[in-house]
């Protein structure tokens, strides 16, 4: 690893919690759960029934979703820290297909939480191959595109990545788990 290494950190399951946004707007409409089975997929509606994916799709497209969803734990902080060990770190996130609300609120979320000095340091595509970098922490187990990714990635620990064990596995809690990019 280069002594600085330059730094892709995606935004949803790893900054912000889009499992939990998705969780906390099924209860605030339905009065009850979202009805999500053990997490053991990326995309939650594959860990759900067909019956509720159009209740799950209303929920993530509609205003407000992207712009209000909880900090991950920790990740604030850890972004914080590592822009001040002098890392050159860019957020690089996919937007849904339905982008209509969800672009500008990724943007308005970074700012909110992180500050408006961060809104230049997204990176916003639908291929992450095509992004440099020497590092792209993702919760994502398998990221496809049209090129031959420059980045190595380290997997953001989630319920439904466990299972791979072929990569470093980060999470911003664990700060053992990514001290060393602060050496
Ligand atoms: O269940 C889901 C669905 C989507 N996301 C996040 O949305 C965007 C778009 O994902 P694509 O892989 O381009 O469809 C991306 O930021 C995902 O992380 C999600 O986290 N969970
Ligand atoms: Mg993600």
């Amino acid at each position: 690893m280069p002594s600085k290494p330059l730094l892709l950190i995606d935004q949803d399951g790893v900054l912000a919690d889009f499992d939990q946004g998705v969780r906390l707007a099924w209860r605030a409409q339905y009065h009850s759960e979202a009805p999500i089975g053990p997490r053991q997929h990326f995309y939650l509606r594959d860990d759900m029934a067909p019956q509720y994916h159009p209740q799950l799709h209303d929920i993530y497209t509609r205003p407000g979703f992207f712009a209000t969803l909880p900090p991950i734990a920790g990740a604030v902080e850890a972004l914080h820290t590592l822009l001040a060990h002098g890392l050159d770190v860019h957020i690089c996130t996919a937007p849904i297909s339905n982008y209509q609300n969800c672009v500008a609120e990724k943007f308005m979320w970074v700012e909110q939480h992180l500050g408006h000095e961060w809104v230049s340091r997204i990176i916003l595509t639908k291929d992450k191959t095509w992004v440099r970098g020497d590092i792209l922490i993702d919760d994502k187990p398998q990221i496809s595109g049209s090129l031959t990714p420059l980045w190595t990635q380290w997997l953001y620990d989630a319920p439904y990545n466990r299972q791979y064990h072929d990569r470093r596995r980060v999470c911003w809690q664990d700060t053992a788990s990514w001290a060393d990019l602060l050496a």
